[in-house]
């Protein structure tokens, strides 16, 4: 693999956060996940910290989605997936029973590879996810929809159309309408699984970026199988392999200078 240009200025800068106490959003303990039999994740423990872009890397398999998908129990949706350990948002165990799910897939929440608008106008797309949880009046309705779609930077390309089908924008525009979905309810994480897999480079620039500007915001869990792009937005980057977590560090420890050999090697892409 050639050079990775790596995010220095906020990489560096954010290197030693766990020195200089920025705070731990969410943290693993000791996590398992079992699809019925097969065990996925083996023993998991490790920190995500706040307002900060961690990128989960490992080579096909690894249990990257899996990981991601325990944060807002999505898997609970399907009866023979279980996890076990604790996963703490703000010291709170999501894993536990007495957790109200669809309170916390508000809290945390989730942007998958394919674009997946709703089949409504784009306005919609936005407003509905806010009706869920929120009664507000049209002209504070209107206020969110459109500070949603500024924080995901599509609000130019789309506010003289926001009744026109969200099923008509481009790819790139769909998965930011996606996202500003996520963003308009307010989540303290965001959950992001190969977003920028089916677009192309300018639209993945377009992500990369905003990316970079929700992290004032929120805390960035992303999935990628893209090196420069990890390099590229993380501050943080885990490394996984056949269910284990490798290693985890900043991201330009990480990629300069890794203590595991099976990092190395993921890295400069001897193996994966
Ligand atoms: N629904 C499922 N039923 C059974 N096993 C599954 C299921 N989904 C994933 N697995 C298995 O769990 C392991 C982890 O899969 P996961 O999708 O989390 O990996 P990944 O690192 O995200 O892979 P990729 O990069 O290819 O998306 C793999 O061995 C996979 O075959």
């Amino acid at each position: 693999m050639s050079t990775i240009a790596l995010n220095t200025s906020s990489a560096i800068g954010n290197a030693a956060a766990a020195d200089t106490g920025v705070p731990v959003r969410i943290a693993v303990k000791n996590l398992n996940f079992y699809y019925g039999d097969f065990r996925s994740l083996k023993d998991i423990s490790i920190d995500f910290y706040d307002r900060q872009v961690t990128a989960l890397i490992g080579p096909s398999g690894c249990g990257k989605s899996t990981l991601l998908r325990t944060f807002n129990r999505i898997y609970s949706l399907y009866p023979e997936q279980r996890a076990d350990g604790q996963i703490l948002l703000d010291g709170q165990n999501v894993l536990s029973p007495s957790i109200d799910v669809n309170e916390l897939r508000a809290r945390v929440g989730m942007v998958f590879q394919k674009p997946t608008p709703f089949p409504m106008s784009i306005y919609d797309n936005i407003a509905f996810g806010i009706k869920l949880y929120e009664r507000l009046p049209r002209s504070e309705l209107d206020g969110r929809v459109e500070e949603a779609l500024r924080k995901a930077a599509l609000w130019d390309e789309v506010k003289d159309k926001l009744r026109q089908s969200g099923m008509g924008l481009s790819g790139g525009q769909q998965q930011r309408l996606c996202i500003a979905r996520t963003i308009a309810q307010r989540p303290e994480v965001i959950l992001l699984d190969e977003p920028t897999s089916a677009l192309d480079p300018i639209s993945t620039g377009k992500i990369e970026e905003l990316i970079e500007q929700l992290r004032s915001e929120f805390t960035i869990v992303i999935v990628t199988h893209n090196m420069q792009q990890a390099a590229r937005i993380s501050q943080f980057t885990a490394f996984m392999y056949l269910g284990e977590l490798i290693e985890f560090g900043p991201t330009t420890k990480m990629f300069m200078n890794p203590t595991k050999k099976q990092t190395q090697d993921y890295i400069t892409g001897r193996f994966g």
